[in-house]
């Protein structure tokens, strides 16, 4: 069987490795033109690849630096993990575990104390580490039901901006929300260019409004519409598809959905991606307007520096609990932590709770509950008085959300 070796890329093997990647994706591989645009943006550093022995990528891993928030508010550095693939004829030979090794003890020796990724499937990264700490929902909006309550959303006013304008006003407008949920991922200024060539000055008619209110700017959302009409069903008009929405207030969101719904021609307004909890059916007489189309897992996390990050974040008011933490890979992780609104310190009390990095790492944004994790095995309950504590630690009052796509 052929080898590999798994090392960081060098400059200028990029696109070679680019190409690989689209291709494990089932995508195109960029022509020389899309590459220029790009390359800026896809640079050496934070990415690691499989070679084979004539020195060709067959397996690919990235991480960009972002800061992530965590609940109490404090931006931790994070590994934003994307660009993950191994060539088709070479899987199932522990290239990607290879990679994720390397990976993980580069971003420990860095003292990164956060990685966070999307998966492409749900069964795939729980082996190393990484636990789903988010979840979001798909919305449809039935636009002909959907009437806001008295006086919602009528604290300011929405306008389109043209793309020059989007290109120049929406980052920094973004940098204005970061903080207000835990799990929010800071863009860099890497990630907007790819965003901007392919949805607000690209070819498919995505729109850009903005909402202002008393503070001036503070909320956008970027949509297209699909038109849905046909001969048999002439009433039905076009699905309003929201790519991204972002408010700083909630006076501001309310404002922007009661333009969304505005729009003349729609029969329902939808978008993936959104807060478990956004509270769309509150704003409106009917609130079975709103259906709810899927929930899925979004972003998965993977603490790196368990005491870092333990200790980097708030918690509910409950008396301290003792955890029992299990990391195979990163074994300086491993051992007994208690956790409390005080404060976190090593220790060598008997556990509460024993459980897996994963596990931990999933519970570690606010989602999810120590006692439904511990029927299924992944938290082993020592102390039953225990369970109902840790809850109220980690548990946050919103749903955490990531928001951004990478
Ligand atoms: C963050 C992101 O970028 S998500 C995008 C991930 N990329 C893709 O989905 C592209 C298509 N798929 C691929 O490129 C590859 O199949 C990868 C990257 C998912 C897996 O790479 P491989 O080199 O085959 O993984 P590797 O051989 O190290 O497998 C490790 C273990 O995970 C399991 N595994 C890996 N991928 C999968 C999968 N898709 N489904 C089920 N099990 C899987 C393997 O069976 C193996 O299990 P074992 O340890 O019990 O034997």
């Amino acid at each position: 069987m052929s080898e590999f070796s798994v090392r960081a890329v060098a400059e200028g093997e990029q696109r070679a490795c680019l190409d690989l990647l689209s291709e494990s994706l089932h995508g195109k591989a960029p022509t020389d033109e899309a590459w220029a645009k790009m390359a800026p943006s896809w640079p050496a550093a934070g990415k690691f690849a499989a070679f084979d022995e004539h020195g060709t990528p067959v397996g690919i891993a990235s991480s960009i630096d972002v800061e992530l928030t965590v609940p109490g508010g404090q931006k931790l550095a994070t590994a934003a993990v994307d660009g993950v693939g191994v060539r088709a004829d070479w899987t199932r030979r522990g290239i990607l575990t290879a990679m994720m090794a390397v990976q993980l003890e580069d971003l420990a020796a860095r003292g990164v104390p956060l990685a966070a990724l999307h998966a492409s499937e749900a069964v795939i990264y729980g082996r190393f580490g990484y636990g789903a700490a988010t979840f979001c929902k798909g919305v449809s909006v039935e636009r002909p039901r959907a009437r806001l309550r008295d006086g919602v959303g009528r604290d300011g006013v929405v306008r389109f901006v043209t793309p020059a304008e989007a290109v120049e006003r929406v980052p920094a407008l973004y940098n204005r929300f970061e903080g207000t949920r835990p799990g929010f991922v800071a863009r860099p200024v890497n990630w907007w260019p790819g965003f901007f060539d392919r949805v607000v000055t690209g070819t498919d008619g995505y729109r850009v409004a903005i909402h202002s209110g008393p503070d001036g700017d503070d909320g956008f959302v970027v949509y297209q519409t699909i038109d849905a009409r046909d001969r048999q069903a002439p009433e039905r008009g076009a699905i309003l598809d929201i790519r991204d929405f972002h408010a700083a207030t909630p006076q501001a969101w309310a404002g922007l959905w009661r333009f969304l719904l505005s729009v003349d021609l729609v029969s329902a307004v939808a978008g993936r991606g959104r807060p478990l909890d956004e509270p769309i059916a509150e704003l409106l007489t009917d609130p079975r307007a709103v259906n709810t189309t899927e929930v899925i897992d979004d972003l998965w996390l993977r603490l790196i520096d368990v005491p870092a990050a333990l200790r980097a974040r708030a918690y509910g008011a409950a008396g301290p609990v003792v955890l029992e933490v299990l990391d195979q890979q990163l074994p300086d992780n491993n051992g007994r932590y208690v956790v409390g609104p005080d404060g976190v310190e090593r220790t060598t009390a008997e556990a509460d709770l024993r459980l897996d990095v994963a596990t931990l790492s999933s519970l570690y944004l606010g989602h999810g509950l120590f006692g439904d994790l511990a029927l299924s095995g992944r938290a082993e309950v020592l102390n039953e008085s225990a369970v109902a504590r840790a809850d109220a630690l980690f548990h946050t009052a919103r749903s955490p959300w990531c928001g951004t796509f990478f």
